[in-house]
């Protein structure tokens, strides 16, 4: 097992690919906490999957807190604290991607995917990683950015900003924090077929469209996230700080 007894927390782990990641990780032997917004939908999507990854025989926990409030990061630790004991593993996922043309933005919906996707990391990476230093045996933070990083959306000019912060952020923090020993690493994936782009998906020919720019013929399912983050998280990954993985079936390279 990759992740015997590491202590591990999922933003966004609800579902989606957070789930698929916290899942993977439970049954490679962590203990694993998981976090969504706090809506009655969400407790109950928390509940459940901290049931399906206690299933492993590892111990779970779970905590409904929005990660666009800054004091968030320190309730996330707390809680692995408390039921783990403390935290080896931290990873980023939880995030949001309201489609919306640019020129009519409205103001709110391009703040709180701001504050969702890079304040809420910026502050939960910097908790989790105070913990990982007073710990004194360095850890493994990851980053759930995106393809988006690197190329533009022109219904995404509110995502796509947020998810090159978090993947800048990864860089800096694996400079600021590999002196403990703690690794910063980020996860790019592609079009993953998740709630997030249901309604997007739902449109036949952009389907057809993302599926024809992935030269492995199909949009990813969350579980191809899985395996990616288990090893950025393990020990497998000892020397691996600062670096970025696609996810993406090779949709980034397709040129032509
Ligand atoms: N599905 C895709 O094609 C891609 C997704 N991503 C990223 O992957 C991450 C996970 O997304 P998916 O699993 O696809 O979407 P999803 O909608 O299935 O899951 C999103 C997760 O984030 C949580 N969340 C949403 N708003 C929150 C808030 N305010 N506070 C706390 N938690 C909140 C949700 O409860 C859920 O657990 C996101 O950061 C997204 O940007 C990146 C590239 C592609
Ligand atoms: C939500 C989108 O489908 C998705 O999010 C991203 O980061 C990529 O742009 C994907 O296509």
């Amino acid at each position: 097992m990759l992740l015997q007894n590491k202590r591990v927390f999922v933003t966004g782990g609800s579902k989606g690919i957070g789930r698929a990641i916290a899942l993977k990780c439970a049954e490679q032997g962590a203990h694993v906490a998981i976090s969504a917004e706090d809506t009655p939908e969400s407790r109950e999507a928390l509940a459940a999957t901290a049931d399906e990854i206690a299933a492993f025989g590892v111990q779970s926990a779970w905590i409904a807190a929005s990660a666009q409030d800054p004091a968030t990061g320190e309730r996330l630790v707390e809680t692995a604290v408390t039921a783990f004991g403390g935290l080896d593993v931290f990873i980023n996922n939880a995030g949001i991607c309201p489609f919306h043309s640019f020129l009519d933005m409205p103001r709110d919906t391009y703040l709180k995917t701001v504050d969702v996707n890079l304040n809420g990391a910026f502050f939960a990476v910097q908790a989790a990683a105070n913990r990982m230093k007073d710990q004194g045996s360095g850890g493994s933070i990851i980053a759930v950015s995106s393809i988006s990083a690197l190329v533009g959306g022109g219904m995404q000019t509110h995502y796509t900003p947020t998810k090159a912060g978090v993947l800048s952020l990864m860089q800096s923090c694996a400079i600021a924090l590999g002196p403990y020993g703690i690794r910063c690493n980020a996860l790019l994936p592609g079009t993953i077929e998740t709630d997030i782009n249901r309604d997007d998906l739902a449109d036949p020919d952009k389907r057809a469209y993302m599926e024809g720019r992935t030269p492995l013929g199909r949009l990813g399912a969350p579980d191809d996230l899985a395996g990616p983050a288990v090893f950025l998280a393990s020990d497998m990954a000892a020397y691996v700080t600062g670096a970025s993985l696609l996810v993406d079936g090779g949709m980034f390279v397709n040129l032509q």
